[in-house]
């Protein structure tokens, strides 16, 4: 059974289209990141797999039922974007006011503020907490009841690079255990180790969707390959020899840095490999950044 499966769905606030045709699926035991500008229609995505509000067009199927339906809305956890705490009750408070309000185990509480880094200051005031303190409560708020899926909105706000690590090892240990994870976000850098396939919003439609090796087909942007070598005029003129289109040079005495359409990657690593002065070479793929760009830019947005 999947997570939930959008198709042909349409939505707009007041007549005024937000979403249009966007059809998205997700199975159990991955992680989608929903990426796209501000403004994009991400969370409204959200919201509408959340069953806040219905689409105007289309199908939507959620954990196998209706989005909205409380045996649905339980089996799902959810941070949103900017989340809000009552200041004066304590961390280990609002987690059990939560846990009551989803009917979820008690035991739960101090096992997930063990789990998000925050069983020291479990008993100080929320008012007392930084940013990312109060990004990480939200994030045990969305774990309580052991959700089959959790969406995130842009979880990363507010943590520093350790926590941001840390959040990312405990949603692969979920994905691990079976947990659909949306992964909502402007903020590409770091993420793409982390997800098993992105969909990518751009004026209202779902301009790419897939993981990144079928992206990276999809798009057929240049591989990069820098090659070290005291001769690299040399190695420079063979490879010219030998692959037939190269877009861009870069170089100077000891480096050429060049950037290959993928059909032509293996002819250039081997004609680089066969030259006795080759000290260092690097293959750089097109990242998620790379691809992000090319699709919200051939949809009109760009970078
Ligand atoms: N309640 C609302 N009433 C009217 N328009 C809305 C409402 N909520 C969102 N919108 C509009 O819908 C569009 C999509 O908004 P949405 O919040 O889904 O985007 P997003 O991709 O999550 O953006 P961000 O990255 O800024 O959070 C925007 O143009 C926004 O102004």
């Amino acid at each position: 059974m999947n997570c939930f499966e959008l198709e042909h769905i349409d939505y707009g606030y007041d007549r005024q289209p937000v979403l249009r045709d966007i059809s998205l699926a997700l199975g159990a035991g991955r992680i989608l990141g929903l990426f796209g500008h501000n403004g994009a229609g991400k969370t409204t995505t959200i919201k509408l797999i959340l069953g806040l509000m219905a689409p105007d067009r289309g199908r939507l199927a959620v954990l196998g039922g209706q989005p909205g339906a409380p045996d649905v809305a339980r089996r799902i956890g959810y941070l949103p974007e900017n989340v809000m705490f009552y200041p004066q009750l304590t961390g280990r408070e609002t987690l059990a006011h939560f846990a009551r309000l989803k009917d979820a185990p008690r035991r739960q509480v101090p096992e997930l503020l063990e789990q998000v880094g925050l069983a020291e200051a479990s008993g100080r005031r929320v008012r007392t907490y930084s940013k990312g303190m109060k990004q990480r409560l939200g994030l045990a708020q969305a774990l309580l009841g052991s959700p089959e899926l959790l969406m995130l909105d842009e979880p990363t706000t507010g943590l520093d690079p350790v926590a941001t690590a840390d959040l990312y090892r405990l949603l692969r240990r979920l994905r691990d255990s079976g947990t659909g994870i949306v992964l909502c976000s402007h903020v590409l850098p770091g993420v793409e180790p982390y997800i098993d396939e992105a969909a990518i919003l751009a004026g209202g439609r779902l301009v790419a969707r897939g993981n990144l090796a079928s992206l990276r087909r999809q798009a057929g942007l240049p591989v990069r390959l820098k090659a070290q070598a005291p001769g690299a005029d040399e190695l420079l003129q063979r490879l010219n020899g030998n692959v037939p289109r190269l877009d861009t040079v870069t170089r100077d005495s000891n480096t050429i840095e060049l950037d290959v359409r993928p059909g032509d990657k293996m002819t250039a690593i081997r004609s680089l490999m066969n030259s006795a002065e080759l000290d260092d070479l690097q293959i750089q793929q097109p990242t998620l950044e790379d691809l992000y760009c090319h699709f919200t830019g051939v949809a009109g947005g760009g970078c």
